[in-house]
């Protein structure tokens, strides 16, 4: 009996026999990682969806223009919400998340940012009477809501926001306003044409004194007719690099009045005779971007995983060139190059994704905290999501895009689906949180843990490493340390070392007498590099400590393989910062390439057999290259044919412009 469960009669037999050589069981793989129940419920979903054709595209959807995307996706929403209850536990945010998967994508839909943003800005941010009020309303969907932070002008620097909600004691109001063309919310997905509410982000002013913003709910179509309230200009932004199904909007306030409970008053408040309350902890109201940076770190690596089944499963169906002259063409999967290429971000995928789990737990944890008033991990959480979502979206960008060029000229193609992949995955460097700002939020946090060092101050555990001045020789193959401990003490050297000499050349600027603030901007790419290091390790140090609680002693083995090939490569890729203070040479940095190259090699007969456990439906998938069944070519075909510029022989465009063109080019002659 085979180890992969998804061996069908008639698939491509250069895919079967991939399955044939699985040293693991596919479905054991699946389920450590979804757990027994999901693993299980996912296929019943995916199986529930095939069956329903109002649940299903008609045609590819790269085919359609922008409007019928929102149509469509609008269509499939109500559908998902009439019938979506006999096929998931709607209760169930992995459940729910996962026919959303199949049924809309990649590419946004109208819901996304009511239920990633605007119910979790509520949930977190309004206090117990007006959750009650408004959480019962929003999960029926009697009306759609979104979160609308960013302006014009300002996306990053949320101080200076320029949309105002001014107290009128006499009325007990908020009026909110957008005093110029650069304070117009711009960005807010779902705003365009979808929500009827907005979570308003906005500076408080009470008798002319500015509380900085502050989370207002405000009304913006009217809930029966759809139509703009009064004082409410809105509108969708427009054409972007991916996400086109998303209507990311516009939005304007003209003295817009609320009355004074519409603003989320768990952690502030104003009484109605204009007093305000602060906050305990002044970032309180960042909590909805705290929980989508903490929430999108397995979102991203699930695309990674997705691009990574697609370029693997056509590799191994895809033949060119000779290894050996005569032996005939091989499976492009035999090159080195492109085991390097996949294996590596396979391995990124599985990491991020398995991390991501614990960052999601560690959030929930620090969440429940926060809102019973103890805000003592704060700190520690917002520096590292600050890190995660940058390294974890840019990374996997890189890792998407190697997948996509490891298709050749079909992975260019959307058929291959990897473009809009990269597309939708790649803007996780922008929202949330622009990278390089983000990235220096986490640097701060790490110039404080040396500064507390030197203090002999406490460090929190994640940043107890520093302490380790111990570590300055890498012990790559001394007896007594194996692979994986040498790997991430080098890795735990790389993040200490930099992160010591960025904060050294802070400190001697400042001596010289430079302000706080040029030192920092003089020193701010080692300071990002700094924070990529130290995340990087922590991500390491996180996916080693999850595979190792791996029972099932088989599946712990076939993922010890990728957690080598993760080590190997995040210290081949930084090895330029092990020669610094000469930790390696250049003969122990060799040694980690060959362990890697080993690792591709070992790797290799397991290839189809690690994207098939981690279960992506072919409806999901939306590739033609990464088809279960690896039936590429002809299916290649159908789809060129599907394709509307295909309908007629003679386009109507040909007839009415070239043709006469070259009539008249005869006719000259
Ligand atoms: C795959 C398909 C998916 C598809 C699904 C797609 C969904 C996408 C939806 C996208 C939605 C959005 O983008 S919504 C909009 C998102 N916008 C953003 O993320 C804006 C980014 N900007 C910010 O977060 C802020 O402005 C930031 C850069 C942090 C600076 O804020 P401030 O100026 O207020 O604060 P600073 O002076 O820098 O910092 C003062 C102190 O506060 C701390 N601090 C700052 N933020 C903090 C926070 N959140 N929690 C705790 N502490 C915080 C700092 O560490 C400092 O600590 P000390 O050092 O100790 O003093
Ligand atoms: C697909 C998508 C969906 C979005 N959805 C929403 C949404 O639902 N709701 C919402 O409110 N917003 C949303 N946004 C907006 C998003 O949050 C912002 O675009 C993001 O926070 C970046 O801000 P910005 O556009 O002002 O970039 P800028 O801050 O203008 O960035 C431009 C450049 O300036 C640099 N820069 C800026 N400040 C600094 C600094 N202090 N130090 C160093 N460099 C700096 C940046 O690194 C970057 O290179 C979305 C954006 C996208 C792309």
């Amino acid at each position: 009996m085979p180890l992969n469960h998804l061996i069908r009669d008639g698939d491509n037999p250069d895919i079967t026999e991939e399955r044939q050589k699985a040293t693991f069981s596919t479905e054991e793989l699946a389920i450590e990682i979804y757990g027994e129940p999901l693993a299980q419920r996912r296929r019943e979903i995916s199986a529930e969806v095939l069956k329903r054709p109002e649940l299903l595209d008609d045609c590819p959807h790269v085919f359609l223009d922008r409007t019928t995307k929102v149509e469509n996706s609008m269509k499939k929403t109500v559908a998902v919400m009439e019938k979506g209850s006999e096929i998931c536990d709607f209760t169930s945010r992995e459940e729910l998340g996962h026919l959303v998967c199949e049924v809309f994508g990649d590419d946004g839909f109208p819901l996304s940012i009511h239920f990633v943003m605007f119910l979790p800005a509520i949930q977190g941010q309004a206090d117990d009477e007006q959750a009650e009020q408004w959480i019962p309303r929003a999960m029926r969907l009697e009306f759609i809501g979104t979160y609308a932070q960013t302006e014009l002008g300002h996306g990053t620097n949320l101080r200076a926001l320029e949309t105002t909600a001014t107290y009128d004691k006499r009325t007990q109001e908020f009026i909110l306003h957008t005093p110029t063309v650069s304070a117009y919310k711009w960005w807010p997905g779902n705003l365009g044409k979808t929500a009827n509410y907005v979570i308003a982000n906005a500076q408080l002013y009470i008798d002319g004194k500015s509380h900085g913003p502050h989370n207002f709910l405000v009304q913006i179509r009217d809930e029966n007719t759809h139509q703009p309230m009064p004082g409410i200009t809105v509108g969708d932004i427009g054409p972007k690099f991916g996400l086109n199904t998303n209507d990311n909007g516009f939005l304007r306030f003209d003295h817009v009045r609320i009355p004074r409970r519409n603003m989320l008053m768990r952690h502030s408040k104003v009484s109605a005779d204009g007093v305000y309350s602060p906050p305990v902890h002044p970032k309180l109201s960042y909590g909805a971007m705290i929980f989508v940076r903490a929430t999108m770190i397995r979102m991203l690596a699930h695309v990674v995983l997705k691009a990574a089944t697609i370029a693997i499963r056509y590799s191994c169906v895809r033949r060119q060139g000779e290894i050996k002259t005569g032996n005939g063409e091989v499976k492009i999967l035999e090159y080195q190059t492109q085991q390097h290429r996949l294996f590596t971000a396979l391995a990124r995928g599985f990491a991020y994704r398995l991390v991501g789990d614990e960052v999601k737990n560690l959030y929930e944890k620090i969440a429940e905290e926060v809102k019973h008033g103890n805000v003592e991990q704060l700190a520690d959480l917002h520096a590292l999501l600050s890190g995660m979502k940058s390294i974890v979206s840019y990374d996997s960008g890189k890792a998407i895009e190697q997948c996509r060029m490891a298709c050749g000229g079909h992975g260019y193609s959307h058929a291959s689906g990897i473009p809009e992949m990269y597309a939708v995955e790649i803007a996780g460097c922008t929202y949330e949180g622009e990278n390089m700002v983000m990235l220096q939020q986490q640097a701060r946090y790490l110039v404080k843990g040396i500064h507390r060092l030197a203090h002999g101050e406490e460090l929190s555990t994640m940043l107890q490493y520093l302490a380790n001045t111990s570590n300055n020789k890498f012990r790559i193959g001394e007896s007594g340390v194996d692979l994986e401990n040498a790997l991430i003490l080098a890795l735990e050297y790389i993040a200490r070392s930099t992160i010591e000499r960025v904060t050294a050349r802070l400190d001697s600027l400042q001596n010289k007498g430079l302000s706080a603030e040029n030192a920092w901007n003089e020193n701010a790419v080692e300071l990002t590099r700094a924070s990529r290091t130290h995340t990087r390790l922590w991500i390491a140090r996180c996916f080693r400590d999850r595979v190792h609680r791996i029972e099932n002693h088989a599946i712990r083995s076939a993922l010890t393989d990728i957690l080598e090939l993760f080590l190997t490569y995040e210290v081949v890729d930084m090895s330029q910062y092990l020669y610094q203070g000469g930790y390696a040479n250049s003969d122990q940095v060799a040694q980690v390439k060959d362990a890697m190259y080993k690792l591709l090699e070992k790797i290799r007969p397991n290839a189809v057999s690690y994207v098939d456990a981690y279960e992506v439906s072919d409806t999901e998938l939306r590739s033609v290259l990464g088809r279960r069944d690896g039936n590429v070519y002809d299916n290649l075909l159908k789809w060129a044919k599907s394709n509307p510029l295909n309908r007629t022989e003679v386009l109507p465009a040909v007839e009415k412009h070239l043709m006469p063109m070259m009539l008249a080019a005869k006719s000259k002659l």
